[in-house]
């Protein structure tokens, strides 16, 4: 049975991390050419490269409906900040979306909430969408702290005004990153209600319009599963994005 789709149109967005060289263009072909009409006008996807790969995905899915993003940006626009990409230069190239404190930066590259905000605004400046992750260590989890951990990512890292057309918010178990484990549908249903009904009071009201995606092991196999879950308005795929097969089996749990 067709899954029915709620208010907000789903996105299924692909993050390749640092994997991939111009040998992988053929896998956003693949995602172009395998995204049937019928779930194009259903869903939004997305494919984020590394930087390198930007300007190549970009002409590779020119004329279909597939957007391109980045993995981080810098919150300046410019200046002297060696090795870093700012929104406006992700813009030029061509992406419309951009990935803002996913969890391996916090982790190795010491992103904070304020770190997250600034960048979030960065994205807003250049006209990018800004997606904002959120999410809790297994530790947190284990304490019972995932709600209030995950809500005061949202609450310092989230810009004053967000709408839908600047941010999609992305909930990611630290733990179920790349691991093959998952929260229950219910453990996720707990997270998304809380953070969707912080999202409607603190960022007005266009704010109801912003999408939460749910990120962590998401595979052809529990894609269905997950995203039939309330509140969860799409995924953030890391693994199985490398992989068109996999990726647009993902896409089709809304088929
Ligand atoms: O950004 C994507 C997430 O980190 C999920 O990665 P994964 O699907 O490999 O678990």
């Amino acid at each position: 049975m067709r899954m029915t789709l709620g208010t907000r149109r789903p996105l299924v967005a692909g993050n390749w991390k640092m994997n991939g060289t111009r040998a992988s263009i053929p896998v956003v072909e693949a995602i172009r050419d395998g995204l049937t009409p019928d779930l194009a006008s259903r869903i939004d996807a997305l494919i984020c490269p590394p930087s390198t790969l930007i300007s190549a995905c970009v002409a590779a899915v020119s004329g279909s409906s597939i957007a391109i993003g980045g993995q981080n940006l810098h919150a300046r626009e410019n200046g002297a900040f060696t090795g870093s990409i700012s929104a406006e230069m992700l813009a030029d190239l061509g992406a419309t979306y951009v990935i803002v404190g996913h969890s391996e930066r916090r982790a190795y590259h010491h992103e904070t909430d304020d770190g997250v905000h600034a960048k979030a605004l960065g994205a807003r400046r250049a006209g990018l969408c800004g997606i904002i992750c959120v999410g809790e260590t297994i530790e947190e989890r284990e304490q019972g702290r995932a709600l209030d951990i995950v809500r005061a990512q949202l609450a310092i890292g989230l810009p004053k005004g967000a709408t839908a057309a600047d941010t999609v918010i992305a909930y990611e178990p630290v733990w179920a990153i790349g691991s093959g484990r998952t929260p229950t549908p219910k453990d996720i249903a707990e997270v998304h209600a809380s953070l969707r009904e912080m999202l409607d009071k603190l960022a007005g009201e266009e704010a109801h319009k912003i999408r939460i995606l749910y990120g962590g092991s998401v595979k052809p196999s529990n894609a269905r599963e997950i995203l039939s879950v309330e509140n969860v308005d799409g995924a953030l795929v890391g693994g199985a994005s490398l992989v068109a097969q996999d990726f647009l089996g993902i896409c089709a749990a809304y088929a």
